[in-house]
């Protein structure tokens, strides 16, 4: 487990952009090392606000687009091309501006595809995808992803791991099926929190002043049964990436002062 750093900019455009710039030289420093990068990106606002950002940069052209595997944290369970699906917003936000390899796009089944209404089915595929993906260098049946990304919802909810509900109890499975979510849709597809530690690095991005509770509860020494965002941590690293209005109700004594 490696203990939660905390970046903190001074407004969410700046924490987006700050973030994007942080994902491209990632990107481009695994494809140096290894040829090949994987990043797992979220949903929601902050995640969306972030793609935007890199589709904005100038930088974005130092990524070799066609050696990245992307996968998802989470998906909401709904008919392909549904503008409320994460996928959709990735795409608009970034992903079809860019010249991915569509091979190593991994998005999460849809309620209108293979497995219709039966999500476990859906979950259960995608863990299948992932465990053919990892390598023998890998410590399981997911890959070692470069960075994993996560918004943190204002419940400390991450991926659709959502306070006290099943999904994020299970140590066992790596991606679930998710009912009853709070956040609509209540069905969705959910990577668990043992896939999610398998993660280099895990990153938790969090702006805006209804996070503000989250963060501090998270960073607090809550458990991650009541606040799943306490749970999402990387082997080599944890990266909390806030706001000043995310952070301003952690002590003092967790972060810098923001940038000005
Ligand atoms: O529904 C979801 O919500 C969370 C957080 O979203 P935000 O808009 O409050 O930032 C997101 O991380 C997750 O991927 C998504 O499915």
């Amino acid at each position: 487990m490696s203990t939660p750093q905390l970046v903190v900019h001074r407004d969410k455009e700046l924490m987006a952009q700050a973030a994007a710039a942080r994902l491209i030289t990632k990107i481009v420093d695994a494809q140096a090392s290894r040829g090949t990068a994987s990043v797992v990106l979220t949903g929601g606002r902050n995640g969306n606000g972030l793609l935007a950002a890199l589709a904005a940069a100038p930088a974005r052209d130092a990524v070799d687009w066609g050696r990245l595997d992307l996968w998802w944290g989470d998906e909401r369970y709904l008919p392909e091309g549904d503008p409320e699906r994460n996928v959709t917003q990735a795409r608009e936000a970034l992903l079809d501006s860019v010249p991915l390899d569509p091979e190593r796009v991994h998005a999460m089944p849809a309620s209108d595809g293979p497995y219709g209404a039966d999500v476990e089915a859906a979950a259960e595929a995608y863990a299948a995808e992932l465990a053919k993906a990892a390598g023998p260098e890998n410590h399981g049946s997911v890959p070692t992803f470069d960075v994993l990304m996560l918004g943190v919802g204002p419940d400390t909810h991450v991926a659709s791991l959502f306070p006290e509900l099943p999904a994020v109890r299970e140590t066992e499975r790596t991606v679930v099926g998710v009912h009853g979510a709070p956040k609509p849709p209540p069905t969705r597809i959910s990577l668990t929190l043992p896939a999610i530690r398998a993660a280099r690095e895990v990153w938790l991005l969090a702006a805006g002043e209804d996070k503000a509770e989250a963060a501090a509860i998270a960073l607090s020494g809550a458990g991650e049964i009541q606040a799943p965002a306490a749970g999402a941590y990387g082997r080599a690293r944890t990266l909390w990436l806030l706001d000043a209005a995310a952070a301003s109700q952690l002590p003092r004594s967790l972060y810098p002062p923001a940038s000005p």
